[in-house]
């Protein structure tokens, strides 16, 4: 087993130029402000064969846009009528559907629009790639992803290896934001944020790192606010035109090429994400957000929080109870 220190070396890593074994991966939102940028970001993958673009709207124009690039994957775009094309044969599915935060909104008011849009397309993947990996970054990804196992689980096709929420954002956030107030390479600042992906329930856990160890007092309270409603600001900044797009494509495609490397065999691949989890199930928290071991199966091993500081703890103590109703609305909603 590697020590946590070369776990977190082999979490800063980015993009890998092997492309071991090759996989055609579907993006379903394809033609919005994150699925553009996601998609264009996954045809400079190299363990992408091929890739598979669907959107109620646009899907096929971005998909000959985007097919010009050259590298060696093979892209298709599809139309609202032609989900379950755009998911034959896919290994790999990620979910940028469903509308974003206007100023003045939480990710829960997303819930009432963006559920049912998760759990029909849930609903088509069991139906048409019941094997298909699930990358869920719709929101609220606390409550997406318990509908997409749920939905899933009703099919009678559900694996928690292979179920996702993609939480990449929260720790590109926290290495960027921690290398800003250090001075130092966000490759050296990497921080593990731990629990779910909104407000108080998205937990950094600062001190298991050399920078971030040192912060203290009104400067990590300072940071700890920012990593957990860093999303916050992009929505103030881009004032009713939605939330973070570039910055989440990134983190998008970052996770997509973690878990594609662990499918082909690399060995150590290990990040942050989303996922049915023991380490709280004893408190009724079914999902939870650690350090998890991508490999041929998808998740292979989820990881212990380690040392927590008491501030962490504080932190954990207030993520639990709200984490525990945002999984139990998602489950409330497919029952
Ligand atoms: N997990 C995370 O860290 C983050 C999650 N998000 C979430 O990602 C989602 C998408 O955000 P944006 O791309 O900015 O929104 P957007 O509105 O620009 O794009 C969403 C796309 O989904 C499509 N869509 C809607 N219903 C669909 C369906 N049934 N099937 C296929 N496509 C469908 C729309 O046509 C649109 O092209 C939002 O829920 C947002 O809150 C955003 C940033 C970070
Ligand atoms: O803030 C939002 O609504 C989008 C999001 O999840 C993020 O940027 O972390």
């Amino acid at each position: 087993m590697l020590s946590r220190t070369a776990f977190r070396a082999v979490q800063s890593r980015s993009f890998s130029s092997s492309a071991a074994r090759q996989t055609k991966v579907a993006v379903l939102g394809a033609g919005g402000g994150i699925g553009q940028p996601l998609s264009l970001l996954l045809k400079l993958d190299p363990h992408v064969t091929a890739l598979s673009l669907y959107d109620i709207r646009g899907a096929p124009g971005v998909a000959a846009d985007v097919s010009h690039i050259d590298s060696a994957s093979h892209v298709t775009g599809y139309p609202a009528d032609k989900l379950d094309e755009a998911l034959k044969d896919v290994k790999v599915v990620v979910i940028p559907a469903g509308v974003p935060r206007k100023p003045g909104m939480t990710r829960d008011d997303l819930f009432n629009t963006n559920a049912s849009i998760v759990r029909d397309l849930a609903a088509a993947i069991a139906r048409v790639s019941p094997e298909a990996h699930i990358l869920v970054i719709s929101n609220p990804v606390n409550s997406t992803v318990p509908i997409v196992a749920e939905t899933l689980k009703k099919a009678g096709v559900f694996d928690p290896r292979r179920l996702f929420g993609v939480t990449t954002l929260d720790v590109v956030r926290a290495a960027r934001f921690l290398g800003e107030i250090t001075n130092a390479d966000p490759k050296e600042t990497v921080v593990t944020v731990v629990g779910g992906h909104s407000g108080a329930t998205i937990v950094p856990l600062l001190s298991q790192t050399p920078f971030g160890k040192a912060i203290k007092g009104e400067a990590y309270e300072k940071i700890v606010h920012r990593i957990q409603y860093g999303g916050d600001e992009v929505v103030k900044a881009k004032d009713g035109a939605g939330s973070a797009t570039l910055s989440m494509a990134y983190a998008g495609a970052k996770f997509a090429n973690a878990l594609l490397r662990g499918l082909s065999g690399e060995k150590g691949v290990v990040t942050p994400t989303f996922v049915k989890s023991p380490l709280f199930e004893d408190q009724g928290v079914e999902f939870f957000s650690s350090d998890v071991e991508l490999g041929v199966n998808g998740v292979e091993n989820i990881l212990p929080l380690g040392n927590l500081t008491p501030e962490e703890q504080a932190l954990l103590d207030a993520c639990i109870p709200d984490l525990k109703k945002n999984i139990e609305k998602g489950k409330a909603f497919v029952a």
